[in-house]
């Protein structure tokens, strides 16, 4: 026979895993070590009697728990492995053989506790087996009271039935104390609960019928076999304990088929008769007719000649077959028009159970089916999870993934199926396109509400408007805020270079700021949107100049310049953005500055570039600057610091210069300007222009450090793992954190277990903790055949290294041999 892995209902779960990993032979060892921990009836335990004990979990929890040298007993249908300090044997507990062999084993003694965890084949109806159940749970309670000193325990186990009270009832009645519980380890789907009957009262004189399922279960037994279910279901067998009727004292019953026909309780008839007689020594008329019917088969006589051993197909075609017999002699049937009502009875007795019996099937099917589809459903949701966890954790996705996700599953917030339900989205659409054609309408309209529209198109629009609205207004809010901050840190940066303004000038600097930012809280109510905008950024003033243009052409250097008042406001406003936006290199420097001083090339250049920075257009110059602001995001670093990389030794040097204070940003511009900023390039090719712009560049001397520091960073970026093994290197962190919560989990659970002592809770974690850590490589282990030149040396062979071992051709056959014996014994 196949060994089938025990997977339904869940059974593979931690106990059973426990219970494989302590030893024990099953895990219905946890329910007895929760019951004793509960009530502590086997500590003081010197007799112990284990009824139903195979395969013996519950014998070696006792041998564990009861005093040293204690007599423990075993009993089971099933043969039991033999375990150390346990007697078992094999007996029926309902047996007088099984009584007889336990007094055999007890001799005078008396037990202090008497163990059942009983239970019968089941898997027929759930009423059978529960009576069965409990039938077993009396009479191991006889075995109980026969062996039991006074003041004993009886812990069995007991199906929550019909039987359950009476039971429970009988307990009372034999023991000071009687408690039910459901121990930790019992599973729930389970119908079994565990009484622990403590104090026997030992009573001289049991009234039999406690003991006696007869009279015990007595006005439920008529319901667990009754005719019709011998007849639909012959296969559940039940014993005859209610003995014979009264005065017949026969076991085999014969009837006539006439009888059978003309009765109005055939099932009865069918279920306790042997046989249905079709002929008698004695005429019969009504038997001739029986015999002559076209219906009366050789089958059907075959049937009528042994009813016990007919399955429900047989039965069913006999009461068919009595139904046309009592149509051929014109007795009512179910399908004959209902003359008298107490015939109309005896045919329908039988449809309703097949029905009502179909129904619950189905009905039960429905809901199992049910049950499974969510429970599936709900554990493929968590997988997905924690797998979208993982990879949240592994950085392989976004936590905006998962709100994608998740907004797809049936809880989605933003599922665009919903906002067609509301009509929300054709709502959208249709203030979209109002935003983009009504928009020039508006301009020409003298007001909204003014067009001859309905009121509802108005409102629709007047709201899209708002909409609109709001949302220049927030995002008027958010470049404010992002404005505001640039300027603040460019301050703080530039805070110290500017020493030339006077105090009351930085004043009026930061009430410029105010003013803008006021400026552009009045624009709010301009309607242009692109308006406040570019209002906002207020990088000019009234000249058309930037602040910091302003600034620096208010300078007195730049006082006596000829031509500067004049010059066109673009140019100045090109070289403003240049000085303010752009980042600070050497090579722009020298070009802006170039320019002011009126080189002749450099002006041409300038004249040009300033031509090209002509902000003719608002929105360009917009774009102009958000670009810039992306430059400058991107090459910021969260905390608000550049984002500089220094890569090569003479930008190194620079930046330990500008570090140290040994120069100033305008150190450095100035020394850009050599003679290499005033080359007359015109007239020359592109390709020389090119190739000289890669070296007309002064040759800075670069120190040593800056060089060192230089070497050192390229050597750190070389010695740095490549992405691979990084991305590598993290998953296997990962992977051992798991590994490391997972161990955390099992030892917080072992450690709130109830049923184990400290110290095997302590084993138990120490296990857990040898099988995760990781195992060390083996060693290998050189094997040298001793033949040959290796034949009979000592020490180490030659030309052999690290652990080594010396075999000989007989040793593999010996270690067999010995294996082998081993084996056999
Ligand atoms: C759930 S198992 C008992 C498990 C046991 N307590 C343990 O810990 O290993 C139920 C046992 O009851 C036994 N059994 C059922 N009817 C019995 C009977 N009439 N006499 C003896 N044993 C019976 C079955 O053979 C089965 O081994």
């Amino acid at each position: 026979m196949g060994f089938q892995k025990k997977t339904g209902k869940g059974r593979l779960d931690k106990y059973y895993r426990l219970a494989k990993e302590k030893g024990y032979r099953a895990r219905a060892a946890f329910k007895l070590l929760q019951l004793n921990k509960k009530f502590g009836f086997l500590q003081n335990s010197k007799v112990v009697i284990d009824l139903c004990a195979a395969p013996g979990s519950w014998c070696q929890v006792a041998v564990e728990a009861t005093p040293r040298g204690s007599l423990i007993v075993g009993v089971d249908l099933s043969p039991m492995k033999p375990i150390p300090g346990v007697i078992s044997f094999q007996s029926d507990i309902t047996s007088d053989k099984c009584r007889a062999e336990l007094r055999r084993h007890l001799k005078t003694w008396k037990a202090d506790t008497v163990l059942h965890d009983g239970a019968p084949n089941v898997g027929t109806a759930w009423i059978q087996d529960s009576f069965n159940q409990a039938e077993l749970t009396l009479q191991s309670l006889k075995l109980a009271c026969d062996f039991l000193v006074e003041g004993g325990t009886f812990c069995t186990k007991v199906f929550r039935s019909a039987q359950y009270n009476q039971l429970l009832w009988i307990f009372g009645q034999l023991f000071d104390k009687v408690d039910a519980t459901k121990p930790p380890s019992s599973r729930n789907v389970s119908a079994e609960i565990f009484c622990v009957c403590r104090g026997f009262k030992a009573p001289k004189h049991i009234d039999p019928r406690f003991l006696d399922p007869r009279t015990a279960f007595a006005d439920l037994k008529e319901n667990v076999t009754t005719d019709e279910a011998r007849v639909y279901k012959p296969e559940v067998k039940k014993r005859k304990r209610g003995g014979y009727e009264e005065g017949d004292y026969t076991l085999y019953k014969e009837v006539l088929a006439s009888e059978f026909v003309e009765s109005t309780d055939p099932i009865s008839i069918l279920a306790n008769s042997n046989r249905l007689v079709l002929d008698t020594l004695e005429p019969s008329l009504s038997l001739a007719a029986l015999n002559k019917m076209p219906a009366t088969t050789i089958e059907i006589r075959q049937y009528c000649l042994d009813l016990k051993v007919l399955g429900r197909s047989e039965f069913k075609k006999l009461l068919k077959w009595r139904i046309l017999a009592r149509e051929a002699f014109g007795l009512p049937t179910k399908k004959t028009p209902q003359p008298a009502v107490a015939e109309e009875e005896e045919v329908a007795e039988v449809e309703p159970m097949d029905e009502e019996l179909k129904i619950q099937e189905d009905l039960q099917a429905m809901k199992d089916k049910n049950a499974a589809k969510r429970k599936r459903e709900k554990r493929k949701e968590n997988e997905r999870k924690t797998k979208e966890i993982q990879r949240l954790q592994m950085h392989m996705t976004a936590p905006m993934d998962i709100g994608i996700e998740s907004a797809t599953g049936e809880e989605g917030m933003f599922q665009l199926k919903a906002l067609e339900k509301d009509k929300v989205a054709g709502r959208i659409a249709k203030g979209r396109m109002a935003v983009l054609t009504e928009r020039p309408k508006k301009n020409q309209d003298s007001g909204i509400g003014s067009s001859d529209d309905t009121d509802d198109e108005s409102d629709d629009l007047n709201d899209t408007l708002e909409r609109e609205l709001d949302q220049h207004w927030d995002s008027f809010q958010d470049r404010r805020a992002k404005y505001e901050a640039r300027l603040k840190r460019r301050k703080q940066e530039e805070d110290g270079e500017w020493e030339g303004l006077s105090a009351d000038e930085q004043e009026s600097s930061d009430d410029d700021i105010v003013q803008e930012s006021d400026d552009s809280d009045d624009d709010e109510d301009d309607e242009s949107p692109q308006r406040l905008l570019t209002d906002l950024d207020g990088t000019e003033n009234d000249a058309g100049l930037s602040k910091r243009a302003t600034k620096f052409f208010n300078q007195d250097v730049f006082k006596d310049i000829p031509g500067l008042e004049q010059s066109d406001s673009e140019s100045i406003v090109g070289e403003g953005e240049d000085m303010t936006d752009a980042p600070v290199t050497g090579k722009s420097e020298a070009k802006t500055t170039g320019s002011e001083r009126g080189s002749k090339t450099a002006s041409k250049r300038n004249a040009k570039e300033n031509a090209s920075l002509v902000i003719d257009d608002e929105k360009e110059a917009e774009g102009e600057r958000e670009q810039d602001d992306s430059w400058e995001d991107k090459h910021r670093r969260s905390d608000g610091r550049p984002n500089i990389d220094i890569i090569t030794a003479e930008a190194m040097m620079l930046a330990h210069q500008l570090a140290s204070g040994q120069k100033t940003k305008y150190d450095l511009i100035d020394e850009n300007f050599d003679k290499y900023a005033f080359r007359d390039r015109d007239g020359l090719p592109e390709w020389f222009v090119d190739d000289e712009g890669k070296h007309d560049k002064k040759q800075k001397p670069i120190t040593k450090e800056a060089a060192q520091a230089i070497k050192d960073k390229t050597r750190a970026l070389n010695a740095r793992p490549i992405k691979k093994v990084r991305e590598a290197q993290a998953r296997k962190k990962f992977k051992t954190a798991q590994r490391f919560e997972k161990l955390k989990k099992k030892s917080d659970l072992l450690a709130n277990e109830e049923g184990m002592t400290e110290k095997e809770k302590a084993e138990s974690i120490a296990k857990l903790i040898g099988k995760a850590r990781k195992k060390a490589p083996k060693r290998s282990v050189k094997v040298v055949v001793a033949r040959g030149a290796n034949r009979g040396i000592q020490g180490r062979p030659k030309g052999v290294k690290g652990r080594y071992k010396i075999v000989d051709s007989r040793m593999k056959k010996e270690m067999r041999a010995q294996k082998r014996i081993a084996k056999r014994k």
